[in-house]
């Protein structure tokens, strides 16, 4: 049987971003409704950051202890995997939505549990999980908020060998005695970083010349050398031909470019995301199956009035913090639209364009040493015609980080846009940068000018004076 209702929103998918538009859409008084076919919260609550932050936690700070005279010797052994997975299950809800079900509720949203698809301008249907049928139309907006899944290249043998992907990766019950994870990027060094802590023997087969590619190419040498001290083998330049598992079960032979021959217990594919947007009745609007959706920067998909997407499915950058961001833009636009106030502001800044997209996106990669980047980097910004200058500074070299462990290795650099003398990027690779991280983004998001910079004085001794260092460096030409 099928239900009709009428909502003001209509939300698909329930992941950290569909909550938060929920959040926003209901806060400004309009009605509606969210459709989630799996777990209210999203791969990132169960799947994706959550869990892999929590397997990496202990990594992190059993690294740092390492590193300090007088408590080394306390933390030598190996990891209690057990106690780590067990707070991992628990960071992780353990796969249990009801909170996150409760806090939709206790916000006035209404929530459809089953898959859900477009069906022609303005509507959706949800199919529930007993064979039931809700047809939703949205007054003023659908949003779809469906998120990304892991690509599996098109590589002979791949298909069949039951390979990990990130949600295999971040819920497995126990580590395998060897791993093999292909793919250079932020899961693979992740994920290569915890199983290697926990027990494994990490190989990493990187098809290009270094890993983190999308950063600083100093990030990735760091981390690259983080790795290999930890015990994984990290192999640049190398491909995988053919893949070998008879019958998906037991060792798994990886072939690689060269006729070399890899074995190992388990594989991890980490090679990047596809849209979750290939059943979600796309057609039924004119759009692509399977398409990334592009979006203006009220995330509102072009050539529509209502549709919007918002998150991982539109590609500006796919991050939870980031996807949030563009929900609250998002929802302060629908609300906006639906109170017909005449003019939004859509301009650089304004309250209903997501503009750090372009500008400010930070990332912090949860390695050892971690990885922290807001905006641009030297080469994105020379390739945007910027009149930019990197300035670069030794991250060993400050007091703070002297202190925060012995022999501490890291790096900085700013890209300064020599016009408008702002910043344009910042990042850093050390340990315990992660938590320095927003104080660029403050600097690049407000395009804080470099003399009023200089008045910002970080505290002594904290790795945070890196500021002045690199400030200092820029001054003296
Ligand atoms: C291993 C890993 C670690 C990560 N770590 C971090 C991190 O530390 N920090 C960070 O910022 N980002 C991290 N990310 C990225 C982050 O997970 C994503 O950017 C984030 O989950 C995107 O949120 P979303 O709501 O757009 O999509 P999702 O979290 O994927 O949620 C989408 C929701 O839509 C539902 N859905 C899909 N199709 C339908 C349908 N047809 N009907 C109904 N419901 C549907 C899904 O079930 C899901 O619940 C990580 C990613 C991975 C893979
Ligand atoms: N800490 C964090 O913020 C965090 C952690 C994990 C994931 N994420 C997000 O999740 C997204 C997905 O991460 P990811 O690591 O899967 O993607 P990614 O795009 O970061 O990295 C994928 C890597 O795989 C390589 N690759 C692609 N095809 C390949 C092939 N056929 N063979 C070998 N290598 C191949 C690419 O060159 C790239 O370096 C990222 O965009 C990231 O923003 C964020």
């Amino acid at each position: 049987m099928t239900q009709a209702v009428e909502y003001d929103v209509v939300v698909l998918g329930a992941g950290p971003v569909g909550e938060n538009v929920a959040d926003r859409t209901r806060a400004a008084g309009l009605s509606t409704a969210v459709v989630e076919s799996e777990l209210i919260g999203g791969d990132c609550s169960y799947w994706a950051c959550m869990p892999s932050k929590a397997l990496l936690r202990p990594v992190i700070a059993r690294a740092d202890a390492r590193r300090l005279p007088g408590v080394s010797a306390a933390v030598q052994g190996p990891l209690d995997s057990k106690a780590v997975l067990a707070r991992r299950d628990e960071q992780a809800a353990h796969w249990n939505d009801e909170g996150q079900l409760a806090w939709l509720d206790s916000i006035g949203a209404r929530v459809y549990r089953g898959k859900g698809a477009l069906h022609g301008p303005r509507k959706v249907v949800a199919y529930g999980p007993e064979g039931e049928h809700y047809s939703l139309t949205a007054r003023h907006a659908v949003v779809v908020s469906t998120g990304s899944r892991a690509v599996l290249p098109d590589i002979p043998g791949l298909a069949g060998a039951r390979a990990w992907t990130s949600r295999e990766a971040t819920s497995a019950r126990e580590a395998p005695g060897r791993l093999a994870v292909v793919g250079g990027g932020v899961v693979g060094v992740e994920m290569a970083t915890a199983w290697q802590a926990l027990g494994s023997q990490v190989t990493m087969l990187v098809r290009g010349g270094g890993l983190l590619p999308r950063m600083e190419p100093f990030v990735g040498e760091h981390v690259a050398d983080g790795l290999r001290e930890a015990g994984v083998t990290v192999r640049t330049d190398t491909d995988v031909t053919a893949v070998e598992r008879p019958g998906g079960t037991g060792p798994v032979t990886l072939v690689l470019g060269d006729g070399e021959r890899i074995e190992a217990d388990e594989l991890l594919i980490a090679t990047g995301r596809a849209p979750r947007t290939d059943d979600i009745g796309l057609e039924t609007v004119g759009l692509e199956p399977g398409s990334w959706l592009t979006v203006d920067d009220s995330c509102r998909v072009q050539g529509t009035e209502w549709l919007y997407a918002v998150g991982d499915v539109n590609r500006r950058a796919l991050l939870t913090h980031q996807g949030k961001y563009q929900a609250r833009v998002a929802g302060a636009a629908i609300a906006a639209r639906a109170q017909q106030v005449p003019l939004l502001e859509t301009d650089r800044w304004g309250a209903h364009a997501a503009t750090a997209d372009h500008a400010a996106v930070p990332q912090v990669v949860f390695t050892d040493p971690e990885a922290a980047a807001v905006g641009l980097s030297l080469a994105e910004a020379e390739g945007a015609g910027h009149r930019v200058r990197a300035v670069d500074y030794d991250l060993a070299s400050v007091a703070g980080a002297g202190l925060y462990a012995e022999n501490y290795r890291g790096h900085a650099r700013m890209v300064v846009d020599l016009d408008r003398e702002v910043l344009l990027g910042v990042t850093f690779v050390g340990a315990g940068v992660g938590e320095l991280l927003h104080s660029a983004t403050i600097a690049v998001a407000g395009e804080v000018p470099i003399d009023r910079l200089w008045h910002a004085v970080p505290s002594f001794p904290t790795i945070s004076e890196i500021w002045l260092r690199l400030l200092e460096t820029y001054r003296a030409g």
